[in-house]
């Protein structure tokens, strides 16, 4: 009780503003993600990106909303994360599980990046998402899978510079994504410059993590003034619990 001193109730005060202003860039980060979750067609302003014919591959990629993608995409989509990743979840902590998986490339929040042949053939797919992390207005890559069959001619590498331009054209602050430490594709990641991000966890005594997480940022925005604090033990509860 009694009274504050004057040092102590500035203090306070400060507290109060910076406050005010973490919640104001929340609801504007909040604005920025639900502006680019109401776009019809991301890839509109990158006809070029529309096609890639290199190293054997013919296709055409399409980005749309999972209400827009047929029964068919969707089982494949599943059908090829299973037989690339399973053995890669049960081989860590995380385990596979069916239903878990399904549910997650369905929800109601899902993009896909689609490459598929003018016979109507699928070799790949992104399901990514526009979302807050740790705060942050970012795309959130959950998957990047080709059938192996094309692997290595290209396409994925494409497909990352896709998900960049759509990110960043709509103000994301960066692209994210989650990767098995285990999961030698990591190093391809890392050869297109995804870096170590702040909210990755770092393994101790206690907790050692099977996976890390690594992003790009966007450089056309000025950096934050005040960066969030990130949690990395709360990493679970940021929405992306999709691994656990
Ligand atoms: C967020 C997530 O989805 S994590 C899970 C990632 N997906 C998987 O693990 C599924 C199996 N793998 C795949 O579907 C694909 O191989 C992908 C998506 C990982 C990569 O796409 P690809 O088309 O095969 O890669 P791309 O040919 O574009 O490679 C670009 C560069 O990355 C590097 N790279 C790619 N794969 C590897 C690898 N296995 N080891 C080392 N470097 C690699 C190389 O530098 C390569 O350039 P280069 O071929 O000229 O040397």
């Amino acid at each position: 009780m009694g009274r504050k001193s004057a040092a102590s109730s500035a203090k306070s005060k400060e507290k109060r503003l910076q406050r005010k202003e973490e919640q104001s860039r929340i609801s504007q980060a909040m604005a920025i993600v639900a502006a680019a979750n109401k776009l019809e067609d991301p890839l509109d302003p990158f006809p070029v990106f529309r096609k890639y014919n290199k190293n054997g591959i013919e296709v055409e990629l399409f980005v749309t909303k999972v209400a827009n993608v047929d029964q068919r995409t969707k089982d494949w989509a599943f059908n090829l994360t299973k037989k690339n990743m399973q053995q890669k979840y049960e081989q860590c902590s995380w385990g596979w599980n069916d239903l878990k998986k399904a549910e997650e490339l369905t929800d109601e929040a899902a993009w896909y990046l689609v490459a598929k042949t003018l016979d109507g053939n699928l070799l790949g797919f992104s399901h990514f998402r526009f979302d807050l992390d740790e705060g942050l207005e970012v795309l959130y890559c959950y998957e990047l899978q080709l059938d192996s069959a094309f692997q290595r001619k290209g396409l994925g590498k494409f497909m990352m510079q896709i998900l960049e331009l759509i990110a960043f054209k709509n103000n994301m602050r960066k692209v994210v994504l989650t990767v098995l430490k285990n999961n030698q594709y990591s190093k391809f990641f890392k050869a297109l410059n995804y870096e170590l991000d702040e909210s990755s966890p770092i393994d101790d005594e206690e907790e050692s993590f099977p996976y890390e997480i690594l992003s790009k940022i966007n450089k056309r925005l000025p950096p934050l003034i005040a960066q969030p604090k990130t949690h990395p033990s709360n990493h679970c509860c940021s929405g992306h619990d999709h691994h656990h």
